[in-house]
């Protein structure tokens, strides 16, 4: 039987803001986490069915914004039938129950938070991240209506209770300062 996970991260924040940036530095510093992604399986359903190269998916190039509107539909269709369908296969994707941290990169719906928050209640830090437009623009974000207002970008934009706030502007050191935090709550989890 696993005792698995000890500690989550769930990140969440608009694109651009550096939810995947800052998974990777979390990820880097603690050894025993795994970086969980919710958009995985929909990018892999993508890749799969519409022959779309994966890697580019799941970087942070210019390649997925052009089929983000499309997946988030497809995405949301999935989502009717089962809320919490993507949770559960990102987490299998990626053999969370091998890893006492999880990182997970992507929350971007009430269910998603609902998810964590009522499966793992004992060990799950949310995190919101914000970054200025400025920032963000930097970074590859154009605006886009059918994206930027939907549900997608905006479903947790309501929630007050994050466990911890980052601010990632681009100010080396209040990042450092901000992240040490978060991996002091895993090592003392472990
Ligand atoms: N603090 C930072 N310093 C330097 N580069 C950064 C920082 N934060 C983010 N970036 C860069 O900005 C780009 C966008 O960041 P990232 O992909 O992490 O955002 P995201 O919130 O995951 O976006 P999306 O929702 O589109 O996946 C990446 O190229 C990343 O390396
Ligand atoms: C389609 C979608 O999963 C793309 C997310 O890609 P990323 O996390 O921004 O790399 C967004 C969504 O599910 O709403």
């Amino acid at each position: 039987m696993t005792s698995n996970p000890k500690r989550i991260i769930c990140l969440s924040g608009k694109r651009k803001s550096g939810k995947d940036y800052i998974a990777e530095l979390l990820h880097a510093t603690l050894v025993k986490s795994v970086i969980i992604r919710i958009s995985a399986p929909i990018k892999q359903h993508w890749s799969e069915s519409k022959g779309l190269d994966m890697d580019q998916l799941m970087s942070d190039g210019a390649y997925k914004e052009k089929y983000r509107a499309e997946m988030i539909v497809w995405g949301e269709e999935k989502r009717a039938q089962d809320p919490n369908f993507f949770c559960r296969s990102a987490i299998q994707m990626f053999n969370g129950n091998d890893f006492p941290i999880w990182i997970v990169s992507d929350l971007r719906r009430e269910t998603d938070l609902k998810f964590f928050r009522n499966q793992y209640s004992e060990c799950v830090t949310c995190v919101r991240i914000s970054a200025s437009t400025e920032a963000r623009v930097k970074r590859g974000f154009f605006y886009s209506a059918v994206i930027d207002d939907s549900e997608s970008e905006n479903g947790l934009d309501h929630i007050q209770d994050w466990d911890l706030y980052i601010e990632n502007d681009g100010d080396p050191l209040l990042l450092k300062r901000q992240l040490g935090r978060l991996i002091k709550i895993c090592e003392e989890s472990c």
